[in-house]
């Protein structure tokens, strides 16, 4: 425990001994250009900037994390009071200050009260705004995977998942969702591949599985399929539709099969490479795009041949902004303002769903619909608001947690999506049918 600039209690603030963190703002702050968006490790001890020592660079085990997850529960009707409230949990992340940030001398404006409430200083007095979870700028991918790992346990028992990122350009929503450039620090995207294979593996000999992906980002208002290179997505129309149950499918859109965690991970980077990405003055690799990763798990029980399909959603929005603060112009003006018109039907969503309006917009744009069973329909949904530390970005930061305080208060309706032996053979028959496989006696 110590206290902060406000003289509150802070809990997980490591403080930097003053020494170390002098020698640092000496030496180190004239090397760093401008706009380099590079980040040091930061910590609060006082209401000015305090940038520490570069990030540790360790390779990441990632079987170990899955390994400190709590034990598997599959097919455990039990209800997870952490998932099954009905309502979205939010998470909050503050990044460590960056650079650019550090050299105009930004101060803090963050602080974490506890790891539940976060209190933003502002020009009319603190804010303070209260979440599921505050992660800080010392919270690392392992602690903060560790705490939305069970949602990955609940798809796989046949619920719909949705985990997805929000915040400013250069927030830390890619770090949050994907991890680092070097693969250094996997996100939770990554994590989450490693955490279904593990599961499958620890209940083969009880349930027969089956893994499936699908990955689009929506661009300049177009849904467009990572899993094809750019020319041939370019002539591909892909629409969002609901089945009977609501949920939210991409039609037109490559789905691949994967048999173990790295299979995933290579058609993940595959999808990647072909993503839109550019320079902002906000960030150096910023997503242009809104990213959506949909891996769908089919679990058969062996012993009553009942079937379970659960879906994880991971969407890593493109960053909320002001086209002036990005420097945008031309093609880049025309992505913000896509981005933009997106994210503002996402917040007209969310305004209707937490204030229980009868008509909700989903169909105003193509991020609404494809997220559409994610908010207020049939999902167990966790957003994560990222946060940046510093006073530059206090009007970003206040609109963001306002935001998220939103969402917060929407409530969703978890289901377990499960067919019996009868239903799930029926459907095989049909599918058989569909595809002009020939159809046995004992099919029926
Ligand atoms: N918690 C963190 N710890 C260390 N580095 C971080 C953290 N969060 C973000 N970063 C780094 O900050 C930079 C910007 O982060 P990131 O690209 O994730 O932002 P973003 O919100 O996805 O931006 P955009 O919307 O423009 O794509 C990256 O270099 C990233 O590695």
């Amino acid at each position: 425990m110590a206290l902060n600039f406000m003289g509150r209690k802070l809990r997980n603030h490591t403080i930097a001994p003053a020494t170390k963190q002098r020698a640092w703002e000496t030496t180190n702050l004239s090397k760093f250009p401008d706009d380099s968006p590079g980040l040091t490790r930061a910590t609060q001890t006082r209401p000015t900037v305090t940038v520490l020592e570069e990030l540790p660079g360790s390779v990441p085990d990632l079987r170990e994390d899955v390994k400190r997850c709590q034990p598997c529960t599959i097919h455990n009707t039990r209800l997870d009071p952490d998932t099954d409230t009905g309502k979205i949990r939010v998470f909050c992340r503050i990044r460590p200050l960056n650079r650019a940030e550090g050299m105009k001398g930004s101060n803090f404006i963050v602080s974490c009260l506890d790891d539940y409430s976060v209190v933003l200083e502002t020009p009319r007095g603190q804010r303070e705004f209260q979440f599921d979870r505050i992660f800080n700028a010392e919270s690392t991918q392992e602690e903060v995977f560790q705490d939305s790992s069970r949602l990955i346990q609940s798809a796989i028992d046949g619920y719909n998942v949705c985990i997805f990122a929000y915040g400013q350009t250069g927030s830390g929503k890619t770090f949050t969702m994907v991890g680092d450039k070097e693969r250094k620090n996997p996100g939770i995207i990554p994590r989450t591949f490693t955490k279904i294979f593990d599961i499958i593996q620890e209940n083969q000999s009880k349930f027969e599985f089956k893994v499936s992906a699908y990955m689009l980002e929506l661009y300049n208002d177009r849904l467009q399929d990572l899993f094809v290179s750019p020319a041939e997505a370019f002539g591909k129309k892909i629409e969002i539709k609901k089945d009977k149950k609501g949920l939210v499918f991409a039609q037109g859109a490559e789905t691949k099969e994967a048999a173990s965690a790295g299979e995933l991970f290579a058609l993940f980077e595959q999808g990647c490479a072909n993503r839109h990405i550019a320079a902002t003055k906000m960030n150096m690799e910023s997503s242009r795009s809104h990213l959506i990763v949909g891996i769908m798990v089919e679990s058969r029980n062996l012993t009553n041949g009942s079937v379970s399909f659960g879906k994880i959603s991971l969407v890593d929005l493109a960053g909320s902004e002001r086209a002036a603060r990005t420097g945008a112009k031309d093609d880049q003006l025309k992505e913000a303002n896509s981005i933009n018109k997106s994210l503002s039907a996402l917040g007209d969503v969310i305004s209707a769903l937490s204030t229980e309006q009868p008509h909700v917009p989903y169909r105003n744009n193509k991020l609404t619909q494809a997220m559409q069973d994610s908010l207020g329909g049939n999902a167990k949904t966790l957003m994560f608001v990222n946060i940046s530390p510093a006073a530059c970005n206090m009007e970003e930061t206040l609109t963001s947690l306002i935001y998220a305080t939103r969402v917060k208060a929407i409530t969703n309706n978890a289901q377990r999506n499960m067919d019996n032996r009868e239903i799930a053979q029926l459907k095989e028959v049909i599918l058989k049918l569909r595809t002009g496989q020939p159809v046995e006696e004992e099919d029926v």
